[in-house]
């Protein structure tokens, strides 16, 4: 394999000019830098961006502004087969009327390299991905999944220093899903390809990546690790979009240049600080359902929801008239609070994220 190469959007911009003529401003003005051999997964709600952006990246799509830089090269203004990278599709794309072995070769025919070389790279390929057996199926004689992976197959066979995922999972049944992601990350680390992946999924992208990029109206919302993104979201959009959050009003007691104390409904907790902040501000501060500590006395709450769910138990419960969810991890043997009881609350203060 060659080596994975870099991906740097600089300003990258795309407007479309619908048949009505109004403007649609899909990508506006992102920076982006993905590093060489990163897993990096751009994520977020219906009409964001992300489609358009990757196939920017693909060059299926010409910016209106803006550079693409794949390794040194800017690629912003060349087609897809002069961009060294390939890309697996949502629905496969696999030639119904070839084989495994020819669909996977055919990149390498259309480059007219010699037989033997074209031979020995798709075989070897077939049997990184265990799929020696397939290898004279056509694609309807194949499960979703099995054809999702020669997709893969074909892509990785082309050895680009970028490789591509157009929602490449959503097709399958959930149980398959999970099966594929762990397996596309597995051979994404062996390979060690630079892989840049779009998906509706949060768990999909929290699970694969080392990189997410939460966008929303053509723009970048957050870019860092899984966790970065979890527990220190930036704004209320990252926080309710990534898992569950719980947004509460606080105002800021003091800080001391490394932690806030903050006042919640007048209780003091003691939190991290990752910004300036003024005695007295007011601010909002996330908790994650499984950073409120049931049974602890700082506040007594209304339960209005109680499901038992096996790994946790789920309630929901009225915190100065707005709903606040908790998860309670391993309930078996601790006291369940009915609908209508009274419970008490308290927060974990390594849990509290000041926005
Ligand atoms: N060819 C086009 N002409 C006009 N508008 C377009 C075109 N392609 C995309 N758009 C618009 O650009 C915006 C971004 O679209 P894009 O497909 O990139 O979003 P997305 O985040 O991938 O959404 P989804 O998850 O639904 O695929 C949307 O408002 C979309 O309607």
């Amino acid at each position: 394999m060659k080596s994975p190469k870099k991906v740097y959007l600089e300003d990258l911009n795309k407007t479309f000019i619908t048949a009505g003529k109004d403007k649609v401003v899909a990508v506006n003005d992102i920076n982006l830098k993905i590093e060489p051999g990163e897993f990096a997964t751009m994520l977020g709600p219906s009409g964001c961006g992300k489609t358009t952006t990757l196939r920017m990246i693909a060059g299926f799509e010409m910016p209106t502004k803006g550079n693409v830089f794949i390794g040194e090269e800017n690629v912003a203004n060349k087609t897809p087969d002069k961009r060294d990278t390939a890309m697996v599709f949502q629905n496969y794309a696999l030639f119904p009327h070839m084989n495994v072995f020819d669909n996977i070769a055919y990149g390498l025919k259309i480059l007219k390299r010699p037989k033997t070389e074209i031979k020995e790279r798709v075989e070897r390929i077939l049997k990184m991905m265990k799929m020696e057996d397939f290898s004279e199926r056509v694609p309807a004689q194949m499960s979703g999944g099995q054809q999702q992976r020669v997709s893969l197959a074909r892509a990785l066979v082309m050895e680009p220093g970028v490789l591509l995922f157009d929602e490449p999972l959503s097709n399958l049944d959930a149980k398959l899903r999970i099966h594929m992601r762990d397996e596309i990350r597995k051979i994404q680390q062996n390979v060690g390809i630079t892989s840049i992946y779009v998906t509706h999924d949060q768990e999909e992208a929290m699970a694969m990546s080392d990189k997410v990029i939460i966008m929303n109206n053509g723009v970048i919302e957050q870019q860092g690790t899984p966790q970065e993104i979890y527990q220190r979201p930036i704004n209320e959009f990252v926080a309710n979009f990534i898992g569950r959050a719980n947004i509460l009003d606080g105002q800021i007691e003091s800080f001391d240049g490394s932690d806030v104390i903050v006042n919640i409904y007048d209780v003091k907790y003691r939190a991290k600080a990752n910004r300036r902040f003024e005695t007295g501000q007011k601010v909002h501060v996330v908790i994650r359902p499984e950073g409120v500590i049931v049974g602890k006395q700082d506040f007594t709450v209304k339960v209005e929801k109680s499901v038992f769910m096996g790994q946790n138990h789920e309630y929901g419960v009225d915190f100065f008239g707005t709903n606040i969810e908790i998860s309670e991890n391993n309930p078996t043997g601790k006291t369940i609070y009915r609908i209508g009881e009274q419970m008490g609350i308290g927060f974990e203060e390594r849990a509290l994220h000041i926005l």
